[in-house]
């Protein structure tokens, strides 16, 4: 039978890609980190080649329902800001690139965590020089996971091409993740960026700043084709329109660490907080949703010697 662990090697030259002690530093003290060339350009144009034939409609398999409160740009929406839900799942392209494993190890060494799991992933496409609905406000990713247990979770940011300032690409607070929430202690923020207004969040974040004593410090993240950024659930983000001539085009990829788990929590309006992967995954025993569901939530790396045969 096949070992798992066989599924997560790494080659010579992929190890030597991985974060090292000081880059764990960096995004422990920063909140984010900048990989080395991850992906190959011939991945990355197999990528963008299978972007084009998503959006004129080709899925190698369908989600059984596009679940409510899920981004899901059909042709013929608004073209500002395109963003699909569940692209690995949809693309096998996708699926297969994405869960490389060296992907996931970086993430888990980052999360000082000795496994990662997909959560959800988000294709995006920005159109350029269209400036209406093309900034998303600044964020934290914790506040759309109160379900789960771990501040731990992180996102990768992949471009399908050089993303530069000129591109809107992402832009970092830098060492935000370190904050604690004190100016906005409520779950409006809860609502996804989208449904929010950007000048809002700028004004939530620069409150969120003072509270701690902090300067808001914005670093745009410029990435050369293949590189991937990745940051930590707690660390405040967002991105300015695309002034570059070309699309913006990009996926993130969010991760769950080892330790992740489900919890009941209640929002202030008394709902308990949910996620639309809830309505595709299966559930545990008592009935909650099951965030260690292999088939909606694959391995993306685990460290040798964890676990036996599949
Ligand atoms: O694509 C962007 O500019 C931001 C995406 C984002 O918020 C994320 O990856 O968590
Ligand atoms: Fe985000």
């Amino acid at each position: 039978m096949k070992k798992l662990n066989d599924l997560f090697l790494l080659t010579e030259e992929e190890i030597d890609l991985l974060p090292n002690e000081e880059d764990v530093l960096f995004y422990k003290e920063h909140g984010f980190y900048t990989s080395k060339k991850l992906l190959s350009d011939d991945e990355i144009d197999q990528l963008l080649e299978a972007s084009d034939e998503f959006y004129k409609g080709k899925k190698d398999h369908e989600i059984p329902i596009v679940p409510k409160g899920a981004t899901y740009w059909r042709p013929g929406d608004k073209d500002n800001l395109r963003q699909n839900c569940y692209i690995t799942r949809e693309s096998e392209v996708f699926r297969k690139i994405l869960t490389k494993p060296i992907i996931g190890a970086v993430a888990a060494k980052l999360a000082c965590s000795e496994e990662s799991r997909l959560f959800v992933d988000v294709l995006r496409y920005k159109s350029t020089k269209v400036s209406e609905g093309t900034t998303i406000g600044w964020h934290i990713d914790r506040h759309y996971w109160q379900m789960f247990t771990s501040d731990e979770m992180l996102t990768a940011f992949i471009p399908l091409h050089d993303c530069f300032e000129e591109h809107g690409t992402i832009i970092m607070i830098d060492g935000s993740n370190k904050w604690t929430e004190e100016a906005n202690p409520d779950d409006s923020t809860a609502l996804h960026f989208a449904d929010r207004d950007v000048s809002d969040l700028e004004k939530r974040l620069y409150a969120e700043a003072a509270a701690n004593g902090a300067n808001v410090k914005k670093v745009p993240i410029n990435l050369k084709k293949g590189q991937i950024n990745f940051h930590n659930s707690m660390t405040y983000h967002g991105s300015l329109p695309n002034t570059s001539g070309r699309p913006r085009q990009s996926v993130s990829l969010h991760i769950q660490d080892k330790k992740n788990n489900y919890r009941r929590h209640y929002l202030d309006n008394g709902n308990v907080a949910a996620h639309h992967t809830e309505q595709l995954c299966s559930r545990n025993e008592d009935g909650t949703p099951n965030y260690k569901d292999l088939d909606y939530f694959p391995l993306l790396w685990r460290e040798k010697n964890q676990f036996s045969d599949i």
